[in-house]
């Protein structure tokens, strides 16, 4: 309703231009020309959505998402018109390249080193900066790797492998290129139609004369939902690519109808179109097998690596190389900030910096925090990326409304005011930074022998050849809690326990309960909400367990002055009732949550505002969550974001309010200045009383203190997190069972759930085939409570509308009372487990 009430609301007017497949935007043309880009991307490696009725483009680079409108139906099919051409022209330039180290690998060991370099020099023909780098490195390691190619027996084998792979490859494009025309009865797009396609002008459609007039520049429109996303309105320069060459309108008679023909998916209908696709299955079946021998060699030689790199001269020698490479790429990183321009090397979206980086240095392998290293896309990536990513997603204008009522949701969460934050912005954020950093560390009251485990019982196991892509895109438009993953990509953590992470740092609510001043009160629960933010650095490679209907997890922090009581309330869609209570807060909340996967990214949306209470002054804050971004989330890049608007109200008061922005990271935002946050306390009148701010992962800062402070730092990692899923301390002790748990939990609580203790204890293939008893279970249960006419009841927790109608999960005040007296071991329980 209120899109339509405010059509634009968020959306910017920008300026586009769209190059050689790379679509750039800034503010204005100025902008782009002095090189002051707020965004640019290859079209081509991004996935791209679109969505007629409301003619809006989107564009997932995996790094970025981008969002577009365009003004008027004419502009949108131009858009998509360019844009698609613009990806054909891309695509097949860079298989052109690929084709070329393709055909340097198979050419044998001695040109491998040759055609390599070459490579290298045109690269550092278009990157001044990277001249420097080479030519120190390249004596030393070419003599080393020719020597090591020596001792390799089975490249010759790899090399006939890859070369019939790359026969087969072509073949099968071809077949593939012929099932397309056949089904969709399209001729081939020859090169002048693709430079047609690109060049097409505005006004070559059937747009009215007065509009036509008026509008001089083809505008379109760009918009934040995302909030610092993108924007707008801009011009699209197409001469660029080629000149002349504009088509009459009679020559594309139907540009909707071309556009829509390249992007379905073909169906499969006649006998000979079925004949093509039984060859395409024998050739990727012969492809598969080259793939799986070079495989078996390329693993053998993994591990001499591996040992190789175990023993003791390399190490040293290589480790100060790595040293000299990293500071290199600090620096080039510090230049790039300087310049404001991107650099290709570090640049993680486009062809070109994935052309340039033959980074083999994965993110599992480099755990040390900021290393920009760790995002530069390996040769194997970004050729996986053209395989990887379905081209474009067409999302009919849905007749159930749900396109609708999923726009509004986000439209509420869309604010103008950070959407592209300006430098101003940035440079608060730094000195919050240097001041975080330079703050003693903060001296916790928190004990911290408590006596819990400080390890699991088992290492996590590498779960990075698990094909999330698969997974994702069989199950598009669904939510993620209802897809069904391998216990490969789980942390032994279910929900219930992962929201009890968000009082980790419960003491800032403990201060705020003895603060008298409100503004500074209000100022420790604005911090207190960053803080539940602080697990995303390390928490990117698994995914809790969706708890099962019913399932409960207590977790009574003595140390931390608070218990807390989680039930899953509801199933479809999932809902997670929390409850925490202390002396100085009350805390609850439902958590529901809505994913929206863009192709590349998956946003997580949670609705249903967090509650705190504070006993002491009668305060009732209430705020909403900011948006969880899992980029990348089907490669090994993948990387989390928190971004939006939080506003905290307090309910029994309206003395002050309290905005937090999440900031989106920007185009040119270095490594080490993501993750943005800024807040401000205000008063009635608006006026700003305190103002605080830093990084979600690294602490945050308040200026306006009569002693400026450091009110928060996260909780140091422990330097063995990454074989433990990311896990800090607190998290680690979350599923731990002890004896005297034991005694009085209720058989409902997490602890008991036996795939995700078996995981626990290191047994991912023991834990698949219990989950699927535990999911068995649970359907037939449902079906039984069916029968009967039954609904499930939830056990601790109530269903309360409040006055708006809006629906909340209340604590029935049951758990404890029960816990004490009778005790969970003398009631009639849910029966969960096998
Ligand atoms: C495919 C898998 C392996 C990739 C990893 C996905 C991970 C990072 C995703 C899967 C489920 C996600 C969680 C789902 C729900 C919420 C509640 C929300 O209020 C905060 C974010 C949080 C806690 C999400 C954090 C990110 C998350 C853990």
């Amino acid at each position: 309703m209120k899109r339509r009430k405010y059509p634009m609301k968020g959306w910017h007017k920008r300026y586009f231009l769209l190059e050689k497949g790379i679509l750039k935007y800034s503010k204005t043309q100025q902008d782009i020309q002095r090189g002051k880009l707020h965004g640019s991307l290859d079209v081509s490696l991004a996935v791209m959505s679109i969505n007629k009725k409301s003619k809006r483009i989107d564009l997932d680079s995996g790094d970025y998402l981008y969002h577009l409108k365009t003004k008027s139906n004419d502009l949108f099919y131009i858009w998509l018109t360019k844009l698609c051409a613009h990806r054909v022209f891309k695509k097949n330039e860079a298989l052109g390249v690929h084709h070329g180290v393709l055909h340097a690998l198979t050419m044998g060991n001695s040109t491998l080193l040759p055609a390599m370099a070459s490579l290298a020099q045109r690269n550092q023909a278009a990157m001044p900066g990277m001249m420097e780098v080479s030519p120190t490195a390249a004596p030393g390691v070419n003599g080393k790797v020719a020597a090591w190619l020596q001792q390799t027996h089975q490249s010759d084998t790899c090399s006939q492998e890859l070369a019939r792979s790359q026969a087969d490859l072509t073949e099968l494009a071809q077949l593939i290129q012929r099932l397309n025309w056949l089904e969709s009865g399209q001729k081939p797009i020859s090169n002048s139609d693709l430079e047609r396609r690109i060049n097409l002008q505005n006004l070559t459609l059937n747009i009215p004369k007065a509009k036509k007039e008026r509008k001089t520049t083809n505008k379109i429109f760009g918009h934040s939902r995302t909030h610092s996303g993108v924007e707008t309105c801009g011009m699209v320069s197409s001469h660029v690519l080629y000149s002349g060459c504009i088509v009459g309108a009679s020559s594309v008679p139907s540009i909707p109808d071309y556009v829509y023909s390249q992007l379905s998916n073909p169906l499969i209908t006649s006998p000979e179109a079925k004949k093509i696709q039984q060859e395409i299955c024998a050739v990727s079946h012969k492809v598969h097998a080259s793939l799986k021998s070079i495989h078996e060699v390329l693993a053998l030689e993994r591990e001499r690596v591996r040992q190789a790199w175990t023993g003791p001269d390399l190490r040293s020698s290589t480790s100060n190389q790595l040293a000299t490479l990293c500071s290199t790429l600090s620096e080039l990183e510090v230049q790039s900030c300087q310049t404001k321009v991107h650099s290709l090397s570090l640049s993680s979206g486009s062809t070109g910096g994935s052309k340039e980086s033959y980074s083999t240095v994965r993110q599992d392998q480099t755990p040390s925090k900021g290393c920009s290293v760790q995002r530069t896309p390996s040769l194997a990536d970004s050729m996986a990326e053209y395989y990887d990513a379905r081209d474009v997603i067409v999302c009919e204008n849905s007749e159930n409304g749900e396109e609708e009522s999923d726009e509004s949701g986000l439209s509420d969460i869309t604010t103008t005011s950070n959407s592209e934050p300006d430098e101003v912005h940035a440079s608060a954020t730094l000195n919050y930074r240097t001041s975080v950093s330079r703050a003693p560390d903060m001296v916790s009251t928190v004990p911290t022998n408590t006596g819990r485990r400080t390890v699991l019982p088992a290492n996590c196991v590498d779960n990075s050849h698990i094909g999330i892509m698969t997974i994702l895109y069989n199950n598009i438009g669904k939510d993620l809690s209802r897809v069904s993953m391998p216990c490969g990509l789980n942390e032994p953590l279910s929900l219930l326990q992962r929201v009890s992470e968000e009082l980790e740092y419960s003491e800032l609510l403990d201060i705020a309960n003895r603060t008298e001043d409100p503004f500074e009160r209000m100022l420790y629960i604005g911090v207190f909400s960053i803080s539940g933010y602080a697990w995303a650095t390390w928490r990117n490679r698994y995914k809790p367990f969706n708890p099962v209907l019913g399932e409960t997890y207590e977790s009574h922090r003595k140390e931390r002055g608070f218990r807390y009581v989680a039930e899953q309330v509801s199933h479809h869609p999932p809902c997670s009732a929390v409850h925490a209570e202390s002396e100085n807060f009350t805390f609850w909340q439902d958590q529901q949550w809505k994913n929206k996967f863009w192709g590349k990214s998956l946003e997580i949306i949670s609705s249903g505002p967090v509650n705190v209470k504070l006993p002491k002054y009668g305060d009732h804050y209430e705020w909403n969550k900011a948006v969880t971004c899992v980029h990348n989330v089907l490669s090994q890049q993948r990387w989390l974001e928190h971004y939006g608007e939080v506003t905290i109200r307090n309910t029994k008061s309206d003395l002050c309010t309290c905005k937090i922005s999440f900031v989106k990271s920007r185009y040119w935002t270095s490594e080490t200045s993501k993750n943005e946050v800024q807040g401000q306390v205000l008063n009635q009148a608006g006026e700003v009383v305190h103002q605080f701010g830093g990084l979600w992962h690294e602490g945050i800062f308040c200026d306006t203190l009569p002693n400026p402070k450091c009110i928060w730092k996260p909780n140091p990692q422990p330097d063995d997190h990454f074989q433990y899923y990311g896990f800090g301390r607190y998290a680690r002790e979350l599923n731990e069972l002890t004896p005297e748990l034991k005694k009085v939990l209720p058989p409902s609580d997490t602890r008991y759930r036996p795939d995700q203790r078996i995981l626990e204890e290191g047994d991912v293939a023991g834990a698949d085939s219990k989950k699927e008893e535990v999911e068995q279970k649970q359907r037939d249960r449902r079906k039984e409570l069916a029968k009967k006419g039954e609904a499930h009841v939830p056990r601790f927790f109530r269903k309360e509308l409040d006055a708006a109608g809006n629906e909340s999960w209340l604590s029935n005040g049951t758990y404890w009372k029960i816990r004490d007296q009778p005790g969970f071991a003398n009631t009639k329980n849910l029966d969960l487990w096998c």
